[in-house]
């Protein structure tokens, strides 16, 4: 087998400032793309697999063969705490990509969680062990294991261009993907919509009670 073309990334890619991360997981992913111009929202059909689970966090990104888990395996190694995995598995809907073993494993790394393009398995226990995971579907099929994959390259994830070090964020509507270097304009403008729909929402309200 010939070495593939593209190396691993090196895990120091800069990450954005906490400030601004904190300040983009208070808000809506709703508001975040209405404020990219609508744009930066990943396929519809990647949602939270347990109710209230929440990503908001920089993109340790994965390439991987469909239905293929070794690039976890080996971003775990290498991912920082508070760090995102976002893994571009071809939206294969037929092997879930990691399950609770995974999932026990990143809580005690620290990281923020998991958005999959691609399926994931023990649901409910992902749940219970309160690790966020965002998939394509839910499958008691298991991975294989054997590669290839790529970590560090940018990758596409359910339709949106993903690179190192972009937030992600996820929220009960589906996962939004803020570019690294925009996340404090970003942030600002979503700040702004968020308090715009407050102020027509609550005069809304007020109507119902004249
Ligand atoms: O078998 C795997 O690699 C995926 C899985 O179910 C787990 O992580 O619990
Ligand atoms: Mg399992």
């Amino acid at each position: 087998m010939s070495a593939p073309v593209l190396e691993d990334l090196d895990a120091d890619f800069p990450r954005p400032d906490q400030d601004v991360i904190d300040r983009l997981a208070k808000l809506p992913a709703a508001n975040i793309g209405d404020a990219m111009d609508r744009l930066g929202v990943a396929d519809s059909a990647i949602q939270a697999v347990w109710p209230g689970a929440r990503l908001a966090g920089p993109a340790f990104t994965v390439w991987t063969r469909p239905g293929d888990n070794q690039g976890i395996h080996r971003a775990l190694q290498l991912a920082r705490s508070g760090d995102v995995i976002v893994v571009a598995g071809g939206g294969d809907e037929s092997r879930a990509l990691l399950g609770e073993l995974i999932g026990e494993r990143a809580i005690n790394l620290g990281i923020a969680g998991f958005a999959l393009d691609g399926a994931v398995r023990d649901a409910e226990a992902l749940g219970e062990i309160g690790m966020p995971v965002f998939a394509r579907a839910i499958t008691p099929a298991g991975p294989y294991k054997n590669g290839p994959s790529r970590l560090g390259s940018p990758v596409a994830f359910g339709g949106v261009p993903v690179m190192p070090g972009d937030i992600i964020i996820g929220d009960s509507d589906g996962v939004v993907v803020v570019p690294r270097e925009q996340a404090a304009a970003v942030a600002e403008a979503a700040e702004a919509v968020f308090a715009d729909e407050t102020n027509r929402r609550s005069a809304i309200v007020a109507e119902r009670h004249k």
